[in-house]
């Protein structure tokens, strides 16, 4: 991280900050007091097994499913409601794990969907799409088709462009590698990452490809059975035997 993302990240609030999450599915518990913190322009690590409870603490994070205890801020404020339309006004924006692409539009007519649903005014749309495909150039190539005949690589794309659009300043992303060849993943993620020194924007990567998502976190994550594990730096964890000591 440079010495400028540095500074206006320790005088910023944190863009999340969790305390004690209790949260799961008909009385069985999934996550058990979690507590996080996502710095302002940070980009944080989470992984864990399958059905550790990753993407329900994001599913929670993003107000789509309510937590049974704990507390939620958002650059520095608890919202009035924390629902997924609060914390998009807020500038944080989800991108689920299964991309979620509407396969009968084209990827322009998801864009103009986006916008209009974020109330992207008509006349600053057009600058919206130019800045994202500045940041995924090679959607250009297929912003006519529609998404369902797209790969699922460019699916990817499609989908986290599609968050970028509302110029958010957290991401939290679900598992975007998910069907995608390591230098795919890698070809995505680089230019997102990109964006934490642009534009101060956090992300918080849920990951199974830790290779590559190491690659561009500051802090790692490990969760195991709804609580955290280890929290460190990512070449602490670049010990692959301490990295398997921890699943
Ligand atoms: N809607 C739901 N209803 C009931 N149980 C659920 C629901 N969603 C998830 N679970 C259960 O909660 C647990 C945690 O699931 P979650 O999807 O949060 O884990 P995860 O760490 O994201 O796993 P994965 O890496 O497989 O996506 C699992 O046992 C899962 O079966």
């Amino acid at each position: 991280m440079s010495a400028a993302v540095e500074t206006a990240r320790a005088a910023a609030p944190p863009a999340i900050e969790a305390r004690g999450l209790c949260a799961g599915y008909g009385g069985r518990e999934v996550l058990s007091d979690v507590s996080l913190t996502l710095g302002a322009g940070e980009i944080l690590c989470l992984i864990g097994h399958n059905g550790a409870g990753k993407s329900t603490l994001l599913r929670v994070l993003f107000g789509l499913h309510r937590p049974a205890a704990g507390t939620i801020r958002v650059f520095g404020e608890t919202l009035p409601r924390h629902v997924p339309a609060a914390l998009g006004a807020a500038g944080v924006a989800l991108v689920p794990e299964g991309r979620g692409v509407f396969p009968d539009l084209t990827v322009e007519e998801i864009f103009g969907l986006a916008l209009w649903s974020a109330g992207v005014r008509a006349s600053e749309r057009e600058e919206r799409v130019e800045e994202v495909l500045g940041v995924l150039p090679r959607i250009r190539e297929f912003r006519n088709r529609r998404a369902g005949t797209l790969s699922g690589g460019q699916q990817q794309m499609v989908s986290i462009a599609r968050a970028l659009l509302t110029r958010p300043r957290a991401l939290l992303l679900d598992e975007p590698s998910i069907g995608l060849a390591p230098k795919l993943f890698q070809d995505l993620i680089r230019p997102i990452a990109a964006l934490r020194e642009s534009r101060g924007m956090a992300i918080l990567l849920v990951e199974q490809n830790v290779r590559e998502a190491f690659a561009v976190s500051d802090r790692v994550l490990v969760m195991k059975s709804g609580t955290f594990i280890f929290e460190g730096a990512p070449a602490e964890l670049s010990d692959h035997a301490r990295l398997m000591e921890l699943f």
